[in-house]
């Protein structure tokens, strides 16, 4: 079956090391680890890795991606967080947290240079949440008074929508710790999930493009469909053919569309 065998291609890959590793934290997961292009004027890429925000996925499945994008030009920022689960320190607010301590800490970095965001999946849900930050009310975990200085956004196959991922998922277990519990956790969707933040605040502001493959079984291209129909600054473009893994394994034409989509950088 062609996604299934996207997915262990995608996971075949030997890891690689980073050339170098920023701490934004204490704990083990609080890292950024940079793979650099050859130019010190590159643009750079901030990366959230997928894996439905689940201690059992880290970074590692996105390292061939990674440096594969500095081959390419743009030095990819690859931030680990902390996540659900057994043995993991994450869930709300940490895991919010944390991706937001390890985005300001590559926009700080960054200086001049462009950046761009971009997530897998999981990772998805953080970016385009990361890019309502500033529309978050002044308590909530991860609030910023401005807009995050990016020159855009690239979700591929989102979470954008995190009501119809809770009534789709068989065991509920790890979203209701990333929103806090079951008591909290409804409340904690106008903090928490894309979509209710679109339709409530209105569009982000930056620039957002969404890649979905159209076969993908993971998270449906409706969740893509319906973010994008909520807010039309937002480009959207479902991938013919390609499921949930192929456009982060390097060896596959829909890597290149993603590589193209994360070099444009200009406004
Ligand atoms: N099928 C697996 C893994 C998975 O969905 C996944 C794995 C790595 C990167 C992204 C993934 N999907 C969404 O975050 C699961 O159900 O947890």
């Amino acid at each position: 079956m062609i996604v299934q065998s996207e997915e262990d291609a995608a996971f075949a890959h030997a890891p690689v090391p980073p050339q170098e590793t920023v701490r934004y934290g204490p704990h083990q997961d609080q890292v950024v680890d940079l793979y650099h292009a050859g130019d010190s004027g590159a643009p750079i890429a901030i990366l959230l890795h997928g894996g439905f925000w689940k201690q059992e996925y880290d970074r590692s499945h996105l390292t061939p991606f990674a440096a594969h994008l500095a081959d390419r030009g743009v030095t990819a920022a690859l931030a680990e967080y902390r996540r659900v689960g057994v043995d993991g320190a994450g869930g709300w607010p940490r895991t919010f947290d944390d991706v937001a301590a390890a985005v300001d800490t590559v926009v700080d970095l960054a200086g001049d240079r462009p950046v761009v965001l971009f997530g897998h999946s999981a990772g998805g849900h953080l970016a385009l949440w990361s890019a309502a930050r500033h529309q978050l009310p002044a308590d909530a975990p991860g609030h910023r008074s401005g807009p995050l200085p990016l020159r855009r956004v690239v979700a591929l196959a989102p979470v954008a929508d995190l009501v119809s991922h809770l009534r789709r998922v068989p065991s509920h277990a790890t979203i209701v710790g990333l929103l806090g519990g079951v008591q909290d956790g409804a409340a904690n969707l106008a903090y928490a999930d894309p979509l209710t933040l679109l339709r409530e605040h209105g569009s982000t502001g930056l620039p957002t493009v969404l890649l979905h493959g159209a076969l993908d079984r993971e998270v449906p291209p409706e969740q893509s469909e319906v973010y994008a129909a909520a807010d039309d600054t937002v480009r959207l473009r479902i991938l013919p053919g390609i499921g949930h893994y192929a456009p982060i394994d390097p060896d596959t034409a829909a890597c290149e569309l993603l590589v193209a989509e994360l070099r444009q950088t200009e406004v």
